[in-house]
């Protein structure tokens, strides 16, 4: 059956993200409606060029659409260090912090990222943020004790101000959604995150989160794909366009 045509920032991201990888080398493969547009991107040229990969996948999604398309996916542990993962994500800041986990994959997704010299992350201009936090952030918990838990980070959330958020439970349909390691999610209707490093420390810092989806620090580059097919290249600290900024570059 043929694909429906990818949107075309999601594939020029995609694009240029899938030129910078090397014969041998060793990839991370993200998770996502952008990372499966790479994935394709990533088969379709390992097919034309015969490249030899090594490659982990951060969901089952993603292991499953690499393996039809005929990337060998193998588990982390035994390939080892990865040279570069590849990534969506759900916000960029202009440090390059992430939210991630919109699919509900960022446990494997943040394992696979700290386990590789790069992550490069592409997107869209609708996830550049001038301030993380519009999108839900999703943590990772353990179903056991699953309301003490709930409780636990309203509290750290009212600690730094940040109380009277809504903190709802990731459903699909009338049941709790899962994740590929069997935990729950909890969205953290924020609506800002003045201060990712408190918030992530807090989080972190509670028995029952598996874990959240701030990627801070982890990301090296991020890649903006643009409707008219050209990218913006995001380096650290670089100057935000304002035409780049969420809702006004879709
Ligand atoms: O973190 C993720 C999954 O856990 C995704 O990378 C993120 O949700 C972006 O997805 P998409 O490319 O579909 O917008």
């Amino acid at each position: 059956m043929s694909q429906p045509q990818p949107d075309p920032a999601k594939l020029a991201a995609a694009r240029a993200a899938v030129a910078l990888v090397q014969d041998g080398m060793k990839l991370g493969l993200g998770t996502g409606s952008t990372a499966s547009v790479m994935v394709r991107e990533l088969a379709a040229r390992a097919r034309a060029e015969g490249l030899s990969l090594r490659c982990a996948a951060t969901s089952k999604a993603t292991c499953e659409l690499a393996e039809s398309l005929g990337l060998s996916i193998e588990s982390l542990d035994d390939i080892g260090w990865l040279d570069m993962t590849i990534d969506g994500a759900d916000e960029v800041d202009p440090d390059l912090h992430l939210v991630k986990g919109g699919g509900g994959a960022h446990l494997r997704e943040k394992i696979v990222a700290a386990a590789s010299q790069r992550m490069v992350v592409i997107a869209d201009p609708g996830k550049v943020v001038e301030q993380l936090g519009a999108f839900p952030l999703p943590v990772e918990v353990v179903q056991f004790g699953f309301e003490t838990t709930r409780t636990l980070i309203r509290r750290a959330l009212a600690d730094l101000a940040l109380g009277d958020r809504d903190v709802l439970h990731r459903l699909k349909g009338s049941d709790p959604w899962v994740t590929d390691e069997g935990n729950w999610i909890l969205d953290l209707h924020l609506g800002a995150i003045p201060d990712p490093v408190a918030l992530a420390r807090a989080l972190s810092a509670i028995p029952g989160v598996v874990e959240h989806g701030l990627f801070l620090g982890m990301c090296h580059l991020a890649i903006i794909g643009k409707p008219d097919g050209t990218v913006v290249r995001l380096d650290r600290n670089a100057d935000i366009d304002a035409d780049m900024l969420a809702g006004e570059g879709d």
